[in-house]
C-alpha cells in the first residue's frame, strides 16, 4: 500500500517532503523492521522507541512515525502524529483493511473470569456452527488451530494482523479478552466490538492504573466505545454483571442495549438453585420465558457468573437455548482453572490461576465447600506487579486455609524474599495464622502434598496454565500440574 493511501484520513500532523513509497509492513519494535516497513516509535514505560529510529532506518524502514522531533535521514519519510500509540492502532487497522469490520467482535473485560468466559462464549458460537477466533491469556485460536500468545490482549499492530489472518480464514466471530492495559494503551482501538462483557472489578494492577477509580475508568472505555464506530450492521450489546458494585457506573457509560446477569435481583438473567460440588456447578436461569437447567463441569460459584455471561452473549445473538445448554455442558474445563490433579490419592489437589485477592478468595471458598479435612494453600505473588495486593492475598490465604505455604510466583526482577515479606505483612495480622514459608515453589508443592491426608484439599494457586517460572529476566520451565503429579507419584511410590 502506498504511504499516501495509508495515511489518507488519519490524524497526521505533518509528513516530511519525501517521495511516496510502498509500505510493506508495520513495526513498533525496531528489531522487527524489514525493508520498506513503517516504523512507529512509541514512548514506553521502560525505554523510548524514538531512540531506535536510527536502528529502524538501518534495517530498511521506508517511513517512521514519531511524536517527538527526531531527525530522520533524507529519503526516509517522517510522519509526525500527536500520539504514536494510538496512531499505531489506526494505521495498522488501515494497513490490514479493517478486519474487525468483517467479523462479529466480542470483547470480555473484568479483573477475573475473562479467560473462562471467552472460552464459554467460544463454545456456544462453535456449537451454533460459526467458525471462531479466540484471543486471550492461554492461547489464540483460529478454528482448531492454536497460536502462541505473548499478552492477554496483543499489541494493536499484532492484533490487527491476527484479525486479518482470521478474516482471511473465514472466521465469522472473534471472542477476545480485553485487558485494562489494552484499553488504556489503545491496543483495541478499531476493534469495533458488537458485544462487550463486564465480569467484575476488584483490586489488581494498581501498579499500572494508580487507583481503583482509574482502573474502573479503564474498564469503562470498552463500554463507552461500544456502538461509536458503526461501520458494520447488526445489533450491539453490553453484558454486565449487575451484582458487581461497579455495574451502575459501567451501565451509565453504555449507549447500547444492556443485558444484566447475576445471582441477585435486578439481574435480567438471574441464576437460581445454585448447587456447587467438586465436579461442577448446576443452576437454573430463565431465558426468553423458558427455564434452562444447566449442569456445568466447571466448579465454583464464580463460574455461575462466567456461564451467565456466556448465556447472555448467546441470547444477544438469538442462539437457541438448547444450543447454549449443549455447548456449556460440553466444556470439560479450562486449563489451569480449578484443574484437578488426580493420581488416585485420597485427597484433592487443585491447580488454579487465582492471582488476585478476589480470585484467591473465590477459589478458596469453593475449595472449602468440597473439603472434608484440611485446606492447604500454596501460593505466592508475581514480581514487578501490583505490590498492594500481596498483604491482602496473604491475609486471605491464612484466614481461609488451615495451612498456607507461602512461596514464589514469577519473582521477575524482584527479590523473592522481599515479595514474601510483603505477603507476610498481611499474614501476621491474622491471629493464629498457620503458615510456613518455602521460597522454592517445587519444594513448597512437595511439602504441601506430603502434609496432606485423607479428605484434605491442596490448592496450588497463581500459575494455573503457566508452564514457566520467571526469575530475573529468564524463564524456566515450570508447571504446577506436572510438579503436583510428580510429588504425588513420589508420595505414592
Ligand atoms: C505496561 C505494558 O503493558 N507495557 C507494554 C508496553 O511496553 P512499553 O511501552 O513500556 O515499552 P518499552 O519497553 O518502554 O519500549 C518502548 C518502545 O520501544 C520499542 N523498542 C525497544 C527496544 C528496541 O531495541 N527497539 C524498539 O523499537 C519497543 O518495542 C516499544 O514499542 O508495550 C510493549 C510492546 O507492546 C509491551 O511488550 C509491554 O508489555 C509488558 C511486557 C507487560 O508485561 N505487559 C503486561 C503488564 C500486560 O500487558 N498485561 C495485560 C494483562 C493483564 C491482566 O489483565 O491480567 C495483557 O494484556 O497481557
Ligand atoms: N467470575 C469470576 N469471579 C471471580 N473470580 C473468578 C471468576 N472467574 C474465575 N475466577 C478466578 O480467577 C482465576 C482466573 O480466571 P480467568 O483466567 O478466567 O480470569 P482472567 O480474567 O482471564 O485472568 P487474567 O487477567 O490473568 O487473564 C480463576 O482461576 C479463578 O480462581
Ligand atoms: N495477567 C496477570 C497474570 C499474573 C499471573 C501470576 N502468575 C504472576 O505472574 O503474577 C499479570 O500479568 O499480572
Ligand atoms: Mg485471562
Amino acid at each position: 500500500m502506498l504511504l499516501s493511501d495509508l495515511l489518507a484520513g488519519l490524524p497526521v500532523l505533518e509528513v516530511s517532503q519525501a517521495p511516496d513509497r510502498r509500505i510493506q509492513g508495520i513495526a513498533y519494535d525496531s528489531r522487527r523492521v524489514k525493508p520498506g516497513f513503517l516504523f512507529v516509535a512509541i514512548k514506553g514505560f521502560k525505554t523510548n522507541g524514538h531512540l531506535y529510529v536510527a536502528d529502524a532506518v538501518e534495517r530498511g524502514a521506508g517511513a517512521v512515525a514519531v511524536q517527538e522531533d527526531v531527525p530522520v535521514p533524507e529519503g526516509v519519510a517522517r510522519v509526525l502524529v500527536a500520539d504514536t500509540r494510538e496512531f499505531l492502532a489506526l494505521v495498522a487497522a488501515r494497513f490490514y483493511d479493517y478486519p474487525a469490520r468483517k467479523m462479529k467482535m466480542v470483547g470480555v473485560t473484568g479483573t477475573n473470569g475473562k479467560t473462562t468466559t471467552t472460552n464459554l462464549i467460544n463454545a456456544i458460537y462453535r456449537e451454533h456452527g460459526l467458525k471462531t477466533g479466540l484471543i486471550g491469556t492461554i492461547e489464540n485460536r483460529i478454528g482448531d488451530r492454536v497460536l502462541p500468545v505473548e499478552h492477554t490482549t496483543p499489541e494493536s499492530a499484532d492484533l490487527q494482523q491476527l484479525l486479518a489472518e482470521m478474516a482471511g480464514e473465514a472466521v465469522q466471530a472473534v471472542v477476545m479478552e480485553v485487558s485494562s492495559h489494552a484499553l488504556v494503551l489503545h491496543r483495541v482501538q478499531e476493534c469495533e466490538f458488537d458485544t462487550a462483557v463486564f465480569t467484575n472489578i476488584t483490586q489488581d494492577h494498581l501498579d499500572f492504573h494508580g487507583d481503583m477509580q482509574e482502573y474502573l475508568r479503564a474498564k469503562g472505555l470498552l463500554f463507552a466505545g461500544l456502538g461509536r464506530e458503526a461501520h458494520k450492521q447488526g445489533p450491539k450489546h453490553a453484558i454486565i454483571n449487575s451484582d458487581d458494585p461497579a455495574a451502575e457506573e459501567i451501565i451509565k457509560a453504555c449507549r447500547v442495549p444492556v443485558i444484566t446477569y447475576g445471582l441477585r435481583p435486578p439481574a435480567g438473567l438471574l441464576a437460581q438453585n445454585v448447587r456447587v460440588t467438586a465436579r461442577g456447578v448446576s443452576f437454573d436461569v430463565t431465558v426468553n420465558g423458558e427455564n434452562l437447567s444447566l449442569h456445568l463441569r466447571l466448579t465454583g460459584k464464580f463460574n455461575v457468573y462466567n456461564a451467565l455471561a456466556a448465556v447472555a452473549a448467546g441470547v444477544a445473538d438469538n442462539i437457541p437455548p438448547a444450543t447454549i445448554k449443549k455447548a456449556l455442558e460440553g466444556v470439560p474445563g479450562v486449563p489451569g482453572r480449578f484443574e484437578l490433579v488426580d493420581r488416585g490419592q485420597d485427597f484433592a489437589v487443585v491447580v488454579d490461576y487465582a492471582h488476585t485477592p478476589d480470585g484467591l478468595e473465590n477459589v478458596l471458598s469453593t475449595a472449602r465447600e468440597i473439603t472434608a479435612g484440611r485446606l492447604i494453600t500454596v501460593f505466592g505473588c508475581g514480581g514487578d506487579r501490583d505490590r498492594a495486593k500481596r498483604p491482602l492475598m496473604g491475609g486471605i490465604a491464612v484466614r481461609m486455609s488451615d495451612l498456607a505455604v507461602v512461596t514464589s510466583d514469577n519473582p521477575r526482577t524482584e527479590d523473592p524474599q522481599q515479595i514474601i515479606e510483603d505477603i507476610l505483612a498481611g499474614v501476621r495480622k491474622v491471629d493464629g495464622a498457620n503458615y510456613t514459608v518455602i521460597p522454592d515453589r517445587r519444594a513448597a508443592i512437595r511439602q504441601a502434598i506430603r502434609d496432606a491426608g485423607p479428605g484434605d484439599v491442596v490448592v496450588v494457586a497463581g500459575k494455573g496454565h503457566e508452564t514457566y517460572q520467571i526469575i530475573g529476566d529468564r524463564r524456566f520451565h515450570f508447571d504446577d500440574r506436572e510438579e503436583a503429579a510428580k510429588a504425588l507419584g513420589a508420595d505414592l511410590n
